[in-house]
C-alpha cells in the first residue's frame, strides 16, 4: 500500500516547500493540487469543463502563481461540481507506488482521509502575507489583505472546507526558518513510519 501524506494549511503558510522537501526525503511523488484550482480557475469559460479538461499545457501555464490566479482559484474551488472533477485525478496520484505527498486544502479531510500521515501547515497572517510578498515582488499591505480574503472563502465554503483534520499535527512555521520547519516535518513522519 502506499504511504500517503497530506498537507493543508492556508495561503503561503509554507505547504508547499515542506510538501517538496518531503517527497525528495522519502523518494515519494508529489502533488501541488492547488495548482488544480488555479489552472482550472485561469482556464476560464464553463468550470467544471475546464477542471474535467484540464492538461500538461494548463498546468504548465507561467501566470498561475500570481495573486489574481490564486483569487480565480479560489472562487471556482467553491463550487462542488468542480471539486468533483478534480477527485479522480487526485486519487490516482495519490495511488502510486511507494508513495505520494499532496497538498491542498482539503487532502486530510476529504481526498485522502485515510492518509498515513496529515500535516496542517499555518502561520500568522502577517508572516504568510511578508513571505508571499518577497516572494511575488508585492507590496505586504496589499498581499495581506489577498491572503485573508482567500482564506475566508475556503474556510467559510460549505464544501471541502479548509479546516485541520482531527488527526492531523499542526505545525506553526511562524517563527521557524525553511530548514527548521522541514526538519520538523521529517521528524513527524519518521514518528510515524516507525510506528508502523
Ligand atoms: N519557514 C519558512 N520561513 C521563511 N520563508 C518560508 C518558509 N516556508 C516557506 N517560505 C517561503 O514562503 C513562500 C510561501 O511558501 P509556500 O511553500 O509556497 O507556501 P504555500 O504552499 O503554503 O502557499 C515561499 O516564497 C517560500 O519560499
Ligand atoms: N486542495 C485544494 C487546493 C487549493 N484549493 C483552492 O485553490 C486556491 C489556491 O491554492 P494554492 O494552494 O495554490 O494557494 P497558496 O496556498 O499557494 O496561496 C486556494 O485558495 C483554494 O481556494 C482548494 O480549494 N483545495
Amino acid at each position: 500500500m502506499p504511504f500517503i501524506i497530506a498537507i493543508d494549511g492556508p495561503a503561503a503558510s509554507g505547504k508547499g516547500t515542506i510538501a517538496r522537501a518531503l517527497a525528495a526525503h522519502f523518494g515519494f511523488h508529489h502533488l501541488d493540487t492547488g495548482l488544480l484550482y488555479r489552472a482550472t480557475g485561469a482556464k476560464g469559460g464553463d468550470p467544471v469543463a475546464a477542471a474535467l479538461g484540464l492538461g500538461p499545457e494548463d498546468l504548465g501555464r507561467d501566470d498561475l502563481r500570481s495573486a489574481a490566479a490564486g483569487q480565480a482559484a479560489s472562487r471556482i474551488a467553491a463550487i462542488p461540481e468542480v471539486r468533483a472533477a478534480l477527485v479522480d485525478f487526485q486519487h490516482r496520484f495519490a495511488a502510486q507506488e511507494p508513495g505520494a505527498v499532496l497538498d491542498g486544502r482539503d487532502i486530510g479531510t476529504v481526498i485522502c482521509p485515510h492518509a498515513q500521515v496529515k500535516l496542517y501547515v499555518t502561520a500568522s497572517d502577517d508572516v504568510r502575507a511578508a513571505r508571499r510578498a518577497a516572494e511575488l515582488g508585492a507590496d505586504p499591505a496589499q498581499m495581506l489583505a489577498e491572503l485573508r480574503e482567500r482564506d475566508r472563502r475556503d474556510t467559510e465554503r460549505a464544501t471541502a472546507p479548509l479546516r485541520p483534520a482531527g488527526d492531523a499535527v499542526v505545525l506553526d512555521t511562524s517563527t521557524l526558518s525553511i530548514d527548521a520547519a522541514i526538519a520538523d516535518a521529517i521528524a513527524a513522519v519518521a514518528r510515524v513510519r516507525a510506528e508502523g
